[in-house]
């Protein structure tokens, strides 16, 4: 069974260790296979993905094996948000299903950069205008996230690829690498998220998916700029 998940699932989208090279912190590593999963535009009902649909939403689940990449700790390949018609950055919002994960988040402008850990059960909302990758710190558990995005929009991967990843590599020895690529960037922030709230301490009541059909919850994912209040405490100011 998937992480996550208990219904049928389709086929998931793979990303391998050569779709990632650009982006690791040692591109000639030599390892190779599947490095993770991504179930995109799930739904538990016909209801659920009608209303989802009709809401430019989607539901996905993403899991992600432990892995040692010659050092750096297996992460997703990493990408930013377009803006929307009213000219905000689209957000995103991850649920932690399953093990525990870093959020590593980079403002376009590359003045802020916060590392979240968030443990199982956490929630965390990228903001608009951040970038983000997910990485999975474990030497041994699996990581699962569930994510709800708009579909009014397709990921931009190109300042990742071309920057060789995001501006730091986490290590398996505990250590966080600059990426020389980068020009100067700030030090990492920290932040924590813990199970039943997000990285800004709030209580998030019920699962992730227990906002599928709550259209006041979720209305930030389409129109963020009516709904800056979402990322207070997140963001550096
Ligand atoms: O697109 P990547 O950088 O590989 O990251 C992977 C994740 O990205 C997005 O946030 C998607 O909504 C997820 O479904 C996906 O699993």
């Amino acid at each position: 069974m998937t992480p996550g998940w208990n219904g049928a699932l389709p086929a998931p989208g793979i990303r391998t260790v050569r779709d990632m090279k650009s982006v690791l912190a040692e591109p000639r590593c030599p390892e190779t296979g599947a490095l993770y999963f991504m179930y995109r535009d799930l739904a538990r009902s016909a209801p659920d993905r009608c209303w989802l649909a009709q809401n430019r939403l989607r539901y996905d689940v993403t899991v992600i094996p432990p892995r040692d990449l010659c050092g750096e700790y297996v992460k997703t390949k990493g990408h930013y948000h377009p803006a929307d018609p009213a000219g905000t950055g689209y957000p995103e919002l991850y649920e932690v299903t399953q093990g525990e994960a870093f959020f590593l988040l980079q403002s376009r402008t590359l003045d802020d950069i916060v590392l979240i850990h968030a443990g199982t059960g956490a929630r965390v909302a990228i903001p608009p205008g951040y970038g983000h990758i997910t990485i999975n710190p474990s030497p041994d558990a699996t990581l699962a996230l569930a994510n709800l995005v708009s579909t009014a929009f397709e990921s931009e991967y190109g300042e990742y690829e071309t920057l060789h990843g995001a501006a730091y590599y986490l290590m398996n020895d505990g250590r966080i690498v600059k990426n020389r690529h980068y020009p100067e960037v700030p030090p990492v922030r920290h932040l924590t998220a813990v199970k039943g709230r997000d990285a800004a301490g709030r209580a998030c009541t019920g699962s992730l998916y227990s906002l599928v059909s709550n259209r006041d919850a979720l209305a930030f994912l389409n129109e963020p700029e009516k709904y800056p209040d979402v990322f207070t405490g997140l963001t550096k100011d």
